[in-house]
Order: structure tokens, then C-alpha cells, then sequence
């Protein structure tokens, strides 16, 4: 392999860059803060040349396809020829990373490199092992044992609110669990929230670009982030741990099975908010639950207990808070022991027919999102929330 170390160290190559931003309140903000992620890019790729020692050919391999990734989007090379060993072994790392997003690519990039740098730092310049892991996630937890990969929201003091890192982590480990050796893949969360949606505090960086520019970027990572669920092949199962809201709670639409603690509630106020509905809900609720129940949720805010939103489609089965862990993990632990690709199959049978019209409507939900960020009911109510406390 060592000429292949030679082969990819000749082709590690500079990057375009993408800024991705989120829609906007006009409130007293740096523009360090967006422009770090366009700079973290230019800077992890100039570390990757100075790095000491050869990190390995795994390592190349995977920082070699995060940049084709991050740069020209899903592999569109063709496959090189068997004998091509080079070519064939970047052609296959790149592929392998299949519709994963440029963004998140551009993310997982930048955290592989810093992990490069921080092994080497913390212990004494001793390069990292060539098999050395890929760097861990930091807003999510994510485990994969029994048949089951399980991706657990990880910032509880924040009741699981979704940040620009966790929506291109969750999109990450969604990527990865649909090619892992798990059968079912699990979304949950820790602490006392399920997740407490959109992290509010995106809203407020202004970018270079103006406002128009990040709510169309906003609009994008969104339109990306509801795809992968779209699109996800194996069972999805939501174990709502504790209160869900708004994109927590329209995602549910998109999973196979939904199992909740007594102690959940489900909220989506869109209206409240300035905003409007995404993750699909404008189709998937009024079909769940019916277009008035769906009114009620989706327009008017109304916030629905574990049992209401049972009765009413959204949640599969409700368990005790007391059990709830105990028996959900024990069913699951059974599903996964069912074949996984008659699972896989059967889900393409039930899904597929209404995938492209999701797709399609997902889009028109991002960009009717795109605007309403814009306008003045949005941000103000970004405001009082984020001022609520100032109040007191
Ligand atoms: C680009 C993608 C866009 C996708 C768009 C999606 C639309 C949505 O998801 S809209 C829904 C947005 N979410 C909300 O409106 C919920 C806002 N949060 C709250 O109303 C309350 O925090 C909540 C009822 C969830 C919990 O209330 P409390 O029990 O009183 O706890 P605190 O409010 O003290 O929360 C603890 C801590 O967490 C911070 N927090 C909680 N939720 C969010 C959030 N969504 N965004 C940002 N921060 C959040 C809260 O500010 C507290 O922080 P500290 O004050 O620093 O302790």
C-alpha cells in the first residue's frame, strides 16, 4: 500500500468553500462566528499538509473523500478499472459516502483534521495510530449494538435544542447508520427532553451575505436535513424520551414507529413563532391525524399530550414513564433480530411510492420557510424568546 500512500498524497487538493448559514434576527452579533466555519475549512486543509507524519492510509482515504464530498458533492467519477489500485481505493472511499451532504462533509472534515491535530498535541507530537478512529460527535451520542444503532440527542442543558453542528451530525450518523451492520436504526434523547427543536439562538448571526443569504442557506440545510429522513432505508423509530417541539415533532411523520413516555408532549408553534410548518408535517399530519386535528397542531399550536397524540396517529404506543425504557428497549432488541433486508425491502414497499412527492414537498416547505424567516412576526418572536429571561 505504500505507493498508495504516495499516489494520495500527490491528490490531496485545495477546496472551494460553502458557507452555510441560518435565518436571521437583526440583533447585536459578530460576523466571527460564520465566518469561523468558512475559515475552519481553509484552515483544516492547510493543517492536512502540515501534519508531522503520515496519518495512515485510512485516514487519507476518508480526508480524501470529505473533500471531494465538501467540494464537488456526491461521487461523479467513474469507477476506475480494477487494476487502477489508487484510483479505485479513492473512487470506492468517496462513493461510499454516497448523498451525505456537502455541508456535513465539510464539518466531518474539519473535526477529522482537528482530531489529527489534537491526538498529536495532547500526546506529545506522537502521530495518530493509522487506524485511529474517526473523531466521536459532539452533540449527539451514538451506539450500535443488539442490531440497533441508536442516535441519542446529546445537549440536555439545552433540552436537545438543534444547532447547526447537531443537524450535520444527526445527518452524519444517519449516513453512516444506513450502511452500518445495524437492522434498525433508533433516534432519542437525553435528559428530561425528546428535543426542544430549532436552537433559537441560530437565528442570530448575521452574515456577510445579508439576511437573504442565510435564510437561503438556512433553507437548504433544512431541505437537506428532512431528506435524509426521506430517505432513510431502514426502520427509523422515534423513542420520544420526554417534551418534543416543532422540527422534533414533524420529523415524526417521516419515522416507522413512534413509542413515547406518558411524559412527552408534542408542540409545533409555527404560528407563534412567525413561522410555518416543515419536516413534511403539511402532508404527513393532515394524513395522520386529519386536516382539522392538524390545524389545530400545525396553525392554531396546540400542544397535544403523549396520549392525545396516540389517539391521533402521531405517537404508536405510549408506555409509563416508570417502564418506558425498559419495555420500549426490550421490543426493540426483538425487531432487530427480524431479517434485515426483508425489513429493508418491506419499508421500500411501504415508503417508496411516496418518496419523490416528499421530496417535493419538502422543498416547497423550505421555501415558503425561507421567507417567513425573513419577516418581521419571525423575528420577533426569536426575540422575546431569547430576551424572555432578561425580563424576569
Ligand atoms: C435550519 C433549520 C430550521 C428548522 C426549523 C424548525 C422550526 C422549529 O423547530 S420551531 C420550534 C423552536 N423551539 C422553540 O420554540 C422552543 C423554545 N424553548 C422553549 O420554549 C423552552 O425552552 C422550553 C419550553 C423548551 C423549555 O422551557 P423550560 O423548561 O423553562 O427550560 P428553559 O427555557 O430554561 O430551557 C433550558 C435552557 O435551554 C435553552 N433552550 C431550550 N430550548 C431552546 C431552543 N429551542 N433554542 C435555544 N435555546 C433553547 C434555554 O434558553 C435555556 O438556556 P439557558 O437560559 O442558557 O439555561
Amino acid at each position: 500500500m505504500a505507493h498508495l500512500a504516495a499516489g494520495l498524497a500527490r491528490r490531496w487538493c485545495p477546496s472551494s468553500l460553502q458557507v452555510v448559514n441560518f435565518p436571521v434576527v437583526q440583533l447585536h452579533v459578530s460576523l466571527r462566528a460564520m465566518r469561523a466555519s468558512h475559515t475552519e475549512f481553509e484552515n483544516a486543509m492547510n493543517q492536512v499538509k502540515l501534519l508531522k507524519k503520515d496519518p495512515g492510509n485510512e485516514v487519507k482515504l476518508k480526508l480524501y473523500a470529505l473533500y471531494k464530498q465538501a467540494t464537488e458533492g456526491p461521487c461523479n467519477m467513474p469507477k476506475p478499472g480494477v487494476f487502477d489500485l489508487i484510483s479505485k481505493a479513492k473512487w470506492d472511499a468517496w462513493n461510499a459516502l454516497g448523498s451525505l451532504p456537502k455541508e456535513t462533509a465539510k464539518q466531518s472534515y474539519v473535526d477529522l483534521v482537528s482530531s489529527l491535530n489534537s491526538s498529536s498535541k495532547s500526546s506529545g507530537q506522537v502521530e495518530p495510530r493509522a487506524d485511529s478512529k474517526p473523531p466521536g460527535y459532539e452533540t449527539l451520542v451514538v451506539t450500535s449494538e443488539d442490531g440497533i444503532t441508536k442516535i441519542m440527542l446529546n445537549r440536555p442543558t439545552k433540552k436537545n435544542a438543534m444547532n447547526p453542528q447537531m443537524y450535520h451530525e444527526i445527518m452524519l450518523a444517519l449516513e453512516a447508520a444506513s450502511k452500518d451492520e445495524s437492522s434498525i436504526t433508533v433516534l432519542t434523547g437525553s435528559g428530561d427532553y425528546y428535543s426542544s427543536g430549532n436552537d433559537l439562538t441560530n437565528f442570530t448571526d448575521i452574515p456577510s451575505g445579508g439576511v437573504q443569504e442565510k435564510a437561503k442557506n438556512g433553507a437548504i440545510l433544512l431541505r437537506d436535513f428532512v431528506g435524509c429522513f426521506i430517505d432513510f432505508p431502514k426502520p427509523l423509530i422515534a423513542v420520544v424520551n420526554g417534551p418534543a417541539v416543532g422540527i422534533a415533532v414533524t420529523t415524526l411523520g417521516l419515522f416507522d414507529a413512534v413509542y413515547a413516555t406518558d411524559r412527552a408532549t408534542f408542540h409545533t408553534p409555527f404560528s407563534h413563532l412567525g413561522q410555518s410548518p416543515e419536516g413534511c408535517s403539511s402532508h404527513t399530519f393532515p394524513r395522520i391525524m386529519s386536516p382539522s386535528k392538524a390545524t389545530e397542531m400545525l396553525i392554531f399550536g396546540k400542544k397535544l399530550t403523549a396520549r392525545e397524540a396516540c389517539a391521533q396517529g402521531l405517537v404508536t404506543e405510549v408506555f409509563p414513564d416508570s417502564t418506558f425504557q425498559k419495555e420500549v428497549w426490550t421490543r426493540l432488541k426483538a425487531y432487530a433480530k427480524l431479517p434485515p433486508n426483508a425489513m429493508r425491502i418491506s419499508k421500500q414497499v411501504i415508503r417508496n411510492k411516496e418518496k419523490e412527492k416528499l421530496h417535493a414537498i419538502n422543498a416547497e416547505e423550505c421555501s415558503v420557510l425561507q421567507e417567513r424567516w425573513l419577516s418581521d412576526e419571525c423575528m420577533n418572536a426569536v426575540v422575546n424568546f431569547l430576551s424572555r429571561k432578561a425580563k424576569l
